[in-house]
């Protein structure tokens, strides 16, 4: 039996529910409320009283009348009125839920009664207040918008449709049975799709979204991520990067720190020993990155991948050094003319700095620049290019100065040496003194049990010349010189001039490699394309293999003497490297390489750069530069030695000033002065010159800054000098110095010294300064000056008298 609540029932017969309670109870039929359900007797019963007052039958059958009337109206008039209240339906179900079931359940209560009682199908008037039941009838055509509206708003449609569906495919079962197969099966499917929503957001759309989180949390529980095996930087790292790399929270990074005693903030800079603190505590290995400059042409000298397959012997780049007169010139030219013009008769002899030669087969290549002015220019910026060394003596003149200079330049170079004893054609030539002499210098002849070749010569004729060339391949051999002419070339300036009409012209002597016309090149601060390559001999040439000298054109600048040039793969990378080395050119090279001074020696010293301090002894007698070298060999202090590297009699010169240079060494001057243009050039090369009257200061003075003990206070400063040049004999004051200021001024408190021919003879005070007959406090450069020196009455005539004050320093 169906059932039907008192007010659906009421309707159906028109009737209030009041009514129709009432009715119920003169039945005695007892119900509460107008929801009351009426089961079949009391339906029975009450249809007896109704149809005897001609209520509900009457309607019923006029209903299907109505009904069929209406229902192609209905549908064929205004299906977007259906379709509108449809959708104010769903806005409805949206709004409540719980709306929907008393709207829904009657819908099935009144399908019931459709299934039961055909022409009950008037409950379709339901249908026009609740969408559900004809949406249930015109499943195939209805269904799409709404399935439509649900991909809309699939949270809250979804779930009320479902209900919908599931009342429909109720409705549809029940009418229909198993016949609605298609329909069914489409709602069901919905009702999958649905069923999953549903079962997720039971507690409603809030309570869902509410969830959420809660659920979340616990299901990811915080793991920190593996540590990496190993982490690498460059220079530094911040907290935070640190952090990043270890997959750990800055926090934890910082809070370590704090542990390890560093503190810091998130953002702050950790040096190396703060990172590596951190990845040991970690167990995590951690490198520092090295990161090669581009622009550092030197790196591509260092980096030159040895392809041992692809090496090939290549010529010795040959030095010719010595004194002065001693024949360097001669020889040089005697090569080239016996070896070169002879060979190509009618080739123009061209000075490149430098040239080739062929002896029995193979080839030398001679620096064209005599003298180890060259030799060291090029050493002082870190060019390495000679492979061999010849000493020149003069057979009849012996060891000179220079000589010793050019043995100690060669030593310092660590380059072999062979000795050629010039001048063996004239009678006053002396072999064997010259062996003898240099035997004192650590040349031993290989005929007296050493290991220095000797070769006599006489450049002017010619003689020995072969000998000497045959030697020099020996020695080559030793060394087994080896380059790979199938790389690019990188090479070494051995000069470069602007020249008129081509421009910048360079020759280079290639030391790696093959240099092609056209190649794309960065030489020193220039850069260009090689445009044209002549060699040694003036003839244009495609290109040019290890150990060759050419003259290049086709650079934007001139570069310098010593200069590196490197080959690039394509021009706009030699352009870059070029251009950014133009820029940085002048900084670069003052700032390039701190030279040592007894003031920065210990930082130095403890910073591992230095071991050696290289010095220079200058004296005005051999015995003192002897005893001052004795004793500063005796000095001992850990971790650094002192290395003589040059010693000599007389002034400080400008040769002493460029082996300081390019040896990274300090001047010591006993009782000595540099001459204008050693000092011209000390200052220029940042060469430290000390200079001293007593022995034991001296070496007080470098064993304190071998300790890094220097007292760090006072530094003597030279303010002026004067010339003396006249004197004046006065009984009682002594000797009047008629003085004319060359530099600076000189001051009634300054410290004096009285200079001659370079050497100091006198240091001491001034005891009077006068412009003419008056007193003094200071005489400036260009004016005259009577000085008298306390306790000190032998001036003279052109005596130089040195000016100096102790002034204090300030230390970094
Ligand atoms: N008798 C003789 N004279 C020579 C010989 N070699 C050079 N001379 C002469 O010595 C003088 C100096 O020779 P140079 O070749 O100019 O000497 P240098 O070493 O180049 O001299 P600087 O360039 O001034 O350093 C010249 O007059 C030469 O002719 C030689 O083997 N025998």
């Amino acid at each position: 039996m169906t059932k039907i609540r008192v007010h659906e029932y009421a309707k159906k017969v028109n009737k209030s529910s009041k009514e129709v309670i009432e009715e119920l109870n003169k039945l005695n039929i007892t119900v509460s409320n107008h929801m009351s359900t009426l089961t079949g007797d009391a339906l029975s019963k009450l249809d007896t009283v109704y149809n005897q007052k001609g209520g509900a039958s009457n309607q019923n059958t006029s209903a299907p009348k109505q009904d069929q009337q209406a229902k192609p109206a209905s549908t064929g008039q205004t299906q977007k009125v259906e379709k509108r209240k449809e959708d104010r339906m769903t806005e409805q179900n949206k709004t409540t839920r719980s709306n929907n079931a008393p709207q829904n359940r009657p819908n099935n209560a009144s399908n019931n009664n459709a299934s039961q009682n055909r022409p009950n199908n008037a409950s379709n008037n339901n249908a026009s207040q609740n969408r559900p039941k004809p949406a249930s009838n015109n499943n195939a055509s209805q269904n799409k918008p709404r399935t439509a509206s649900n991909n809309d708003k699939p949270k809250t449609n979804q779930r009320n449709n479902n209900q919908g569906n599931q009342n429909r495919n109720n409705d549809s079962n029940d009418r229909f049975g198993g016949n609605s197969n298609s329909g069914g099966n489409r709602n069901n499917n919905n009702n999958k799709g649905g069923g999953g929503f549903n079962q997720r957001k039971k507690p409603g759309i809030h309570g869902g979204k509410r969830r959420h989180p809660k659920t979340h949390q616990p299901t990811i529980p915080v793991v920190p991520k593996e540590l990496p095996e190993k982490i690498t930087f460059y220079e530094s790292l911040s907290v935070a990067e640190l952090a990043k790399k270890l997959h750990r929270e800055p926090s934890e990074i910082i809070k370590k720190l704090f542990m390890l005693g560093v503190m810091a903030t998130i953002n702050q800079d950790l040096d190396k020993d703060a990172i590596e603190l951190i990845c040991t505590d970690y167990g995590v290995e951690v490198e520092e990155e090295i990161r090669i400059d581009k622009t550092d042409l030197e790196v591509y000298f260092d980096q030159t991948e040895v392809v041992e397959e692809e090496l090939g012997e290549r010529p010795p780049v040959v030095t010719i050094m010595g004194h002065v007169d001693h024949g360097k010139t001669t020889l040089l030219d005697s090569i080239r003319n016996t070896k070169v013009t002879a060979g190509e008769a009618g080739g123009i002899t061209q000075h490149i700095g430098a040239y080739q030669v062929v002896e029995n087969g193979k080839k030398i290549t001679f620096l064209d620049t005599p003298g180890h002015a060259a030799f060291t220019t090029m050493r002082a910026r870190g060019a390495k290019i000679t492979d061999l060394a010849i000493i020149v003596v003069a057979a009849d003149d012996g060891v000179m100065p220079q000589t010793v200079e050019a043995i100690n330049h060669a030593k310092a170079a660590e380059v072999p040496i062979i000795v050629a004893v010039n001048k063996m054609d004239k009678p006053t030539a002396n072999p064997d003194r010259v062996m003898q002499e240099l035997t004192e210098h650590g040349l031993v002849p290989e005929d007296w049990g050493g290991d220095t070749i000797f070769v006599p010569i006489s450049a002017l004729k010619g003689e020995g010349i072969d000998t000497l060339l045959e030697m020099i391949l020996l020695v080559a051999e030793v060394g087994e010189l080896k380059a790979n002419p199938k790389r690019t070339a990188l090479g070494t300036v051995i000069e470069a001039q602007l020249d008129k009409g081509r421009g910048s012209v360079a020759t280079l002597l290639v030391q790696d490699g093959t240099l092609r016309v056209g190649d794309p090149i960065v030489v020193g601060h220039a850069y260009g394309r090689v445009r044209a390559m002549v060699n040694d001999i003036g003839r244009r040439v495609k290109e040019a293999g290890p150990s060759t000298p050419v003259e290049i054109t086709g650079l934007n600048d001139v570069p310098q003497a010593g200069d590196r040039f490197v080959v690039f793969e394509d021009e706009k990378s030699a352009r870059q490297v070029g251009e950014s080395r133009a820029m940085t050119a002048i900084q670069a090279s003052r700032s390039e390489k701190q030279r040592i001074t007894l003031d920065n020696l210990f930082e130095q010293m403890s910073q591992g750069e230095v071991k050696e301090l290289n010095v220079i002894v200058k004296a005005d007698v051999q015995g003192t530069v002897e005893a001052m070298a004795a004793s500063l060999m005796k000095i001992e202090v850990e971790g650094v030695n002192v290395k003589i590297i040059h010693t000599g009699a007389g002034a400080i010169t400008e040769s002493d000033i460029s082996l300081a240079a390019a040896s990274n060494a300090i001047v010591i001057g006993f009782n000595v002065r540099p001459d204008v243009n050693a000092k011209r050039a000390a200052e220029a090369e940042g060469v430290e010159i000390r200079l001293h009257r007593v022995i034991y200061k001296v070496i007080e003075e470098i064993e304190a800054a071998m300790k890094g003990m220097l007292d760090p206070e006072f530094e003597e400063k030279i303010i002026g000098q004067a010339e003396v040049r006249q004197t004046i004999k006065v009984s009682k004051v002594g000797t009047i110095a008629g003085s004319y200021i060359t530099e600076g001024k000189i001051t009634r408190d300054s410290g004096l010294r009285v200079i001659r021919e370079g050497i100091v003879i006198f240091e001491g005070e001034i005891d009077s300064l006068k412009r003419f007959k008056d007193d003094a406090k200071e005489v400036a450069k260009g004016y005259e000056c009577g000085i008298t020196v306390k306790n000190f009455n032998d001036v003279k005539e052109g005596d130089i008298l040195e000016a100096f004050i102790m002034e204090e320093i300030k230390r970094a």
